[in-house]
């Protein structure tokens, strides 16, 4: 048992790390091909009724943080609590799906979303001090703020977590992962992650082509991703003021 997770303890009680799988190369696509799979999917995962076979699954959750010091595993809601809602998510790019964690090695759903998007590369991470290398000093990295120059695409299969990202407004907005939530950051998307009062989660990481999980910590306003990221939100809101 390590320092960290005296206070909140459960520690990976499950088999061993899984191994990196990779797709078969037919089911490749080129790395500039990464569709938008349409809302359709997007809000049916978070059981808005649309056509087909809704599922009435609960959406994440996700709200404004307090300014407490307190241990980073605790919620840290305002109060009363600012609830933030997907469309905003959706407005700094970031996206969400909730699927069937017990399903992942056949979902049919996870595999469009990963055909869709072009990620070939998965594997899975299971954090807890005895199948991590450098377990404390990986967390602290987790949870310093950074960027990346591609998506991070996360999907919980077992646990939890909260996901911090900044807003347009530079405020952070805490997403709550739990089993069966899929998630993606934008490249260049200032964020942080930490384990819940759980303290575990098993998470399926996936990419387009040969994985690259370098952290630029803040500040990075000159960086590529960066840039493209903030040019992005200021499209992202050209595109209906022109359609109106
Ligand atoms: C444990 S995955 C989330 C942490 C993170 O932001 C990262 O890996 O870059
Ligand atoms: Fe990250
Ligand atoms: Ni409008």
């Amino acid at each position: 048992m390590t320092e960290d997770s005296g206070r909140f303890s459960r520690c990976c009680p499950y088999g061993p790390e899984g191994t990196p799988l990779r797709w078969a190369p037919t089911l490749r696509l080129g790395p500039n091909v990464i569709p938008w799979i349409g809302s359709g999917h997007l809000y049916r995962s978070v059981g808005v009724t649309f056509n087909e076979s809704s599922t009435t699954t609960m959406a994440i959750e996700a709200w404004f943080m307090d300014e407490s010091n307190e241990d980073q595993r605790l919620p840290h809601k305002r109060n009363p609590n600012e609830p933030v809602s997907l469309d905003h998510l959706a407005e700094i790019g970031v996206l969400y799906w909730n699927l069937n964690p017990k399903d992942y090695e056949n979902d049919e759903e996870l595999k469009k979303i990963r055909e869709a998007r072009g990620y070939n590369y998965m594997d899975l991470l299971d954090l807890c001090p005895e199948k991590v290398a450098n377990y404390e000093e990986k967390l602290r990295n987790f949870y310093t703020e950074h960027i990346h120059a591609d998506e991070e695409i996360r999907y919980c299969l077992e646990g939890g977590g909260y996901f911090d990202v900044r807003d347009k407004d530079d405020r952070w907005v805490r997403i709550w992962i739990k089993a069966g939530d899929l998630i993606i950051l934008p490249a260049g998307i200032y964020h942080r992650f930490t384990l819940d009062t759980s303290n575990y989660i098993k998470l399926m990481r996936l990419f387009v082509g040969e994985p690259v999980w370098t952290a630029y910590n803040r500040p990075q306003e000159d960086h590529p991703a960066r840039k493209e990221y903030i040019k992005s939100l200021t499209e992202n809101v050209e595109v209906p003021l022109a359609a109106h």
